[in-house]
């Protein structure tokens, strides 16, 4: 493949935060020997974003330790720095003095980036106040679904106006604050829908019902949230089996917390482990947390490997062989699709990933780019509407494109840990989530050129 026909990243998205990676590609060369260490992983985006919300909005300074710090966080601090939020950055920790949801800048130009949570969960923080603020972020960004989200807020007072595709950034959003009753939303496309609608709830008028229609993708996420808004000293009310949550108008309290690790991120590490048969140990994390991608050690062990669940970290040993012949559902877990399919390609059986049809919503088409990727390595795979089968066999170095998606780049290097040769463009995309990434995979002894 050459250079002209790799997608074309938005740098624009890539925040001062970046990695160091801003070369046209790199090259990976599998370590000399299994990978055995015991390692620590910065905090995860999606606390880390909910936290900085909720904290802008609460009334006093929150103390957040453990943020982390990559393009998605960038642009959220970046943003409710422009509405008027004292933030601190000191290290890992964030000083936040709230707001207690009243923007002081109520009319300013918003960049989220490429950041699907800063899209989904600032608008409606933004519509509990008043003023009138332009939202954009990336080209990726501007394809992403935000009608049901937008929907439920123009239905309690939001007036927004759609400058570039219905739907969709770049709007303008005018609000005079929320009004309570009932409002109902679908979780179908993307759970950020719902949990942008509940952080904003108990900021209402009125007493505001919000029910969910049908299912939720990933629901784990809105319980997360649910989580973040109760360590900020609001109780929302579950009802109906978790389909109804009911809020009584109220402000965040200020809190100080300790965010957990991005379990996402931790999945590229234990799958090193998995598949050089090595051994991989993360402190501060354990299998009570509520992030769903912490499913991935249930199926690694379907694979054959052993894992040690301590009180505060997480041991992954590989085996010599990944055991394949299976099928597993991705919806609660599929951020970790790509990775399965990485973790897939040297199974001794195909292995049929189910169930994750609006990862396609994602930072890029994922089912469709990671058939076509590992297409490129002679892999066979079979594509499906909401899913993809696997069939290992050997691999012909190629050079890949991750399409902007660093979860494509984080898990397609997992095969370049196996195989010498694999290259991957524009490595600089792991920033979103994971700006050292690969001097990650380089202390663990893998080449990175
Ligand atoms: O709420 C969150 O923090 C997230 C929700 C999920 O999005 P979808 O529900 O859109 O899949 C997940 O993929 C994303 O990485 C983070
Ligand atoms: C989908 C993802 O991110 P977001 O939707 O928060 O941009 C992700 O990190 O895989």
């Amino acid at each position: 493949m050459n250079e002209t026909s790799l997608h074309l990243a938005d740098q624009a998205a890539r925040s001062p935060w970046s990695a160091s990676h801003q070369q046209a590609h790199i090259q990976l060369t599998p370590a000399a020997g299994p990978i055995d260490q015991t390692i620590n992983v910065s905090g995860s985006k999606s606390l880390t974003n909910r936290a900085l919300i909720i904290a802008a909005m609460a009334n006093g300074t929150s103390r957040l330790d453990g943020i982390l710090k990559s393009d998605d966080s960038y642009w959220c601090i970046d943003s409710l720095k422009k509405l008027g939020v004292s933030i601190t950055i000191d290290q890992t920790t964030a000083t936040v003095t709230g707001v207690g949801g009243k923007w002081p800048v109520e009319q300013e130009e918003l960049y989220v980036g490429a950041a699907g949570t800063v899209a989904r969960f600032l608008p409606g923080a933004l519509a509990a106040g008043n003023g009138t603020w332009r939202l954009d972020g990336s080209r990726r960004m501007q394809e992403r679904p935000l009608a049901p989200l937008l929907g439920a807020l123009s239905a309690l007072g939001a007036q927004i106006d759609y400058t570039g595709q219905p739907g969709c950034l770049p709007l303008t959003l005018s609000a005079n604050g929320l009004q309570g009753g009932e409002v109902t939303i679908s979780g179908s496309v993307s759970s950020q829908f719902i949990s942008g609608l509940l952080l904003a709830a108990p900021y209402a008028k009125d007493p505001l019902i919000v029910h969910i229609d049908g299912t939720v993708v990933q629901r784990d996420y809105v319980d997360m949230t649910l989580e973040m808004m109760h360590a900020f000293g609001v109780e929302p009310l579950v009802q109906n089996g978790g389909q109804s949550v009911r809020f009584e108008p109220a402000t965040y309290k200020a809190a100080a917390l300790t965010l957990e690790p991005d379990v996402s991120t931790c999945g590229y590490f234990w799958s090193l482990a998995a598949l050089t048969n090595g051994r991989i140990r993360i402190n501060g994390i354990s299998t009570a947390t509520r992030q769903p991608d912490i499913e991935l050690l249930d199926t690694l062990e379907r694979m054959g490997c052993t894992v040690v669940r301590g009180d505060d970290f997480v041991e992954v040993r590989g085996t010599a062989q990944l055991k394949g012949g299976f099928t597993v559902s991705m919806k609660r877990w599929s951020d970790q699709t790509l990775t399965m399919a990485a973790l897939a390609t040297f199974a001794d059986a195909p292995i049929t990933m189910t169930d994750a049809a609006h990862i396609r919503h994602h930072e890029c088409d994922r089912i469709s780019v990671v058939c076509e990727q590992l297409h490129k390595l002679g892999i066979k795979v079979e594509e499906y509407a909401d899913g993809l089968t696997v069939h290992p066999g050997p691999v012909t170095p190629a050079l890949l494109d991750p399409h902007d998606d660093h979860r494509m780049a984080m898990a397609l290097a997992l095969i370049g840990a196996k195989i010498p040769g694999i290259r991957i463009a524009d490595p600089g995309c792991v920033a979103k989530t994971c700006p050292d990434y690969f001097e990650r995979l380089s202390d663990l002894g893998i080449g990175v050129e």
